[in-house]
């Protein structure tokens, strides 16, 4: 008889979370409920391959803040997976951690618009483009029509989001209130901790 894990489809969506925003709490609740994914893990990359970022914070506290983000949300998960793996964090690394540590679950790879056209270019890309369907949010300024050669690539039709991580930043840096942007319980925390104020 089939385990309840055997049929789960789960979207992945990597990121340095730096700090995780409301456009990537929408991006996952949306492919979460609106797809036929039965979850979203959110994983909390220590060290994004292509992105030298001068503030980031260490990664158990992004993880933190992801956690109370996404708490009391059953479809959304945290995972710290990439923690104790060789840095960079390698996305085809970790994928093949995970189908090893949940074998009968299907992993689907969400990436919002703006990391589309890089894909080739990650590694293990080939596999990446043979072996997963890619769910893809679409992001202000970037097309979404950039890999014809990638036929398992679907894109959602979904509100656009103009929120990002740099700008949550630099809105604390400038010491501009940064409500609404992150949920409160998020917002509290960084300011409490001080994190990139100035
Ligand atoms: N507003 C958004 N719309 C669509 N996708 C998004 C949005 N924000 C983040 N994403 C996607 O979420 C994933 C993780 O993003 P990441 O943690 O790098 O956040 P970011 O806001 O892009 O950060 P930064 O501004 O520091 O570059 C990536 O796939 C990214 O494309
Ligand atoms: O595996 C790769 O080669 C690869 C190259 C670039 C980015 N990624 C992953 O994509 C996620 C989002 O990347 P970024 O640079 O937008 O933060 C991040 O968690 C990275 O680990 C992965």
């Amino acid at each position: 008889m089939a385990t309840p894990e055997a049929s789960q489809r789960v979207g992945l969506l990597f990121g340095s979370f730096n700090p995780i925003h409301t456009g990537h709490l929408i991006l996952a609740n949306f492919m979460a409920t609106r797809t036929d994914l039965s979850a979203v893990w959110l994983v909390v990359s220590p060290q994004s391959p292509f992105k030298v970022e001068e503030e980031l914070l260490p990664e158990a506290a992004r993880l933190s803040l992801v956690e109370l983000a996404i708490a009391g949300n059953d479809r959304l998960r945290a995972l710290d997976v990439e923690f104790t793996m060789p840095r960079p964090s390698y996305t085809i690394d970790t994928l093949d951690e995970l189908r090893r540590q949940h074998p009968g679950t299907e992993f689907v790879l969400i990436t919002g618009g703006d990391n589309l056209a890089g894909l080739p270019r990650w590694k293990g890309a080939e596999r990446l483009r043979t072996e997963l369907d890619v769910y893809v949010y679409p992001r202000p300024g970037f097309a979404v029509d950039v890999l014809p050669d990638w036929p398992r690539v679907r894109v959602v039709e979904a509100p656009l989001l103009d929120i990002s991580a740099t700008f949550i930043r630099h809105s604390l840096q400038a010491g501009a209130s940064i409500r609404y942007l992150v949920p409160d319980d998020v917002a509290q925390e960084i300011e409490a901790k001080g994190y990139w104020q100035r």
